[in-house]
């Protein structure tokens, strides 16, 4: 039997006469490499907001280690560790990566409330943060503030706060999405190298980096799941072919 630590269970979500999910049922096995993908407008933002709590669904069920989320607000569900990637806009733009992780960093472990303190006084917790500072590539620009970092190195930013969160699972939102080519390198590497034992949904358009990345894979068309497989029975697939044939959209060949 795998071993599944997040699940949702014939989840629906419907906005007045639309079904955004239809039916959708998803088991992420433990240290998981899962990709969702699916032409634009096939649900997959409304399924991360779902697992996320940032949406109620319509009826189903969530699940993280066995434990029923369904209902919980999504800052519980990330204490929990069920983290999505920080969107970088909502950063304070003066404060650098050091201070950003730092912060992250020390509230995770409680002492957020500390707030009179110089931060980065604490040891742990700076030793944290130059450990991911180090693991995402982000330690020559640890002191530059994060409205004068390359788009690039922000979106490493935002993946190293949300393990700075200490994720059991991280919904990985388009890491790559408007990254310029030159910088996109860096993001792959340090996907490819997160830690074995955080289980990651990675919901992306880019099939370069979905076929590196992931080793399981679930198509959504229409709010529904049209299947799922390892990237070479989904590369195989005519159904998943026409899918993105029929939208325009570049499928792996
Ligand atoms: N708040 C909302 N109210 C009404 N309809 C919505 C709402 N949110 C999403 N939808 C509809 O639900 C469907 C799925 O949208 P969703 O944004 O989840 O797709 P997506 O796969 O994330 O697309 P994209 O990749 O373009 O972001 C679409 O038909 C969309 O118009």
């Amino acid at each position: 039997m795998p071993d599944h630590v997040l699940t949702c269970e014939r989840l629906v979500k419907r906005f007045g006469g639309i079904t955004a999910t239809d039916d959708v049922t998803l088991r992420l096995e433990r240290g998981a490499r899962h990709a969702l993908i699916g032409p634009n407008g096939a649900g997959k933002t409304t399924l991360v907001n779902l697992l996320t709590g940032v949406l109620e669904p319509t009826s189903g069920r969530i699940a993280l280690e066995g434990e029923d989320i369904s209902k919980l607000a999504p800052h519980k569900r990330v204490h929990r560790g069920l983290v999505r990637t920080f969107q970088i806009n909502q950063l304070f733009p003066s404060m650098t990566p050091l201070q950003t992780l730092a912060l992250v960093i020390a509230q995770q472990r409680r002492q957020g409330a500390r707030f009179w303190q110089p931060l980065g006084r604490d040891e742990e917790v700076v030793m944290r943060a130059s450990q991911l500072l180090e693991q995402f590539r982000l330690a020559e620009v640890k002191d530059v503030p994060t409205e004068h970092l390359a788009y690039g190195k922000r979106r490493l930013l935002e993946i190293a706060i949300a393990l700075a969160c200490e994720p059991r699972v991280l919904l990985l939102d388009e890491p790559v999405a408007g990254v310029p080519a030159g910088e996109r390198e860096d993001i792959l590497q340090t996907v490819a190298a997160l830690p074995a034992d955080v289980s990651v949904l990675l919901i992306e358009h880019d099939m370069d980096l979905v076929f590196s990345f992931a080793r399981r894979m679930t198509v959504l068309v229409n709010g529904a799941v049209l299947t799922e497989g390892t990237p070479d029975e989904i590369a195989a697939d005519p159904r998943v072919r026409e899918v993105y044939l029929g939208h325009g959209e570049e499928a792996h060949a």
